[in-house]
């Protein structure tokens, strides 16, 4: 299977369950593994054939910080939806990852993958 992929997408945002995460932007990171068959790019190497990494980093950025979020699952489900409906892709796997979240750990997220179609 073809992918396109983002990897360590930089969203600063207010994201967390606690009140003094409600005041102020963190740096959450994303990683996006976006199916898409690529052939017909490469072959005419025209760009309107390609799924644009750039113009999906941007709509995901526009979207999570469009309001403050708590959970980290809610960030990842969002980015799953978007680019599945939105750039109808197929089938996405989505890693946020939250550093400084747990002190002792460099940092902690969740992956999920979602498939078009699937609820
Ligand atoms: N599974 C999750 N656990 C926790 C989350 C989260 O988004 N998903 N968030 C927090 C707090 O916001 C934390 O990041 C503050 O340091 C705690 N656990």
């Amino acid at each position: 299977m073809d992918k396109v992929l983002i990897r360590a997408l930089r969203i600063d945002t207010v994201i967390g369950v606690y009140d003094w995460e409600k005041a102020i932007q963190q740096s959450l990171f994303l990683d996006l593994d976006m199916a898409w068959d690529i052939k017909p790019a490469a072959a005419t190497d025209d760009y309107s054939h390609a799924l644009c990494y750039e113009t999906v980093s941007n709509r995901l950025t526009a979207l999570i910080t469009e309001k403050p979020i708590e959970l980290i699952e809610t960030v990842a489900e969002m980015a799953a939806r978007c680019v599945m409906d939105e750039f109808k892709v197929s089938w996405v796997r989505v890693k946020v990852m939250k550093p400084g979240a747990v002190k002792a750990a460099e940092a902690v997220g969740v992956e999920i993958e979602r498939r078009a179609g699937d609820c």
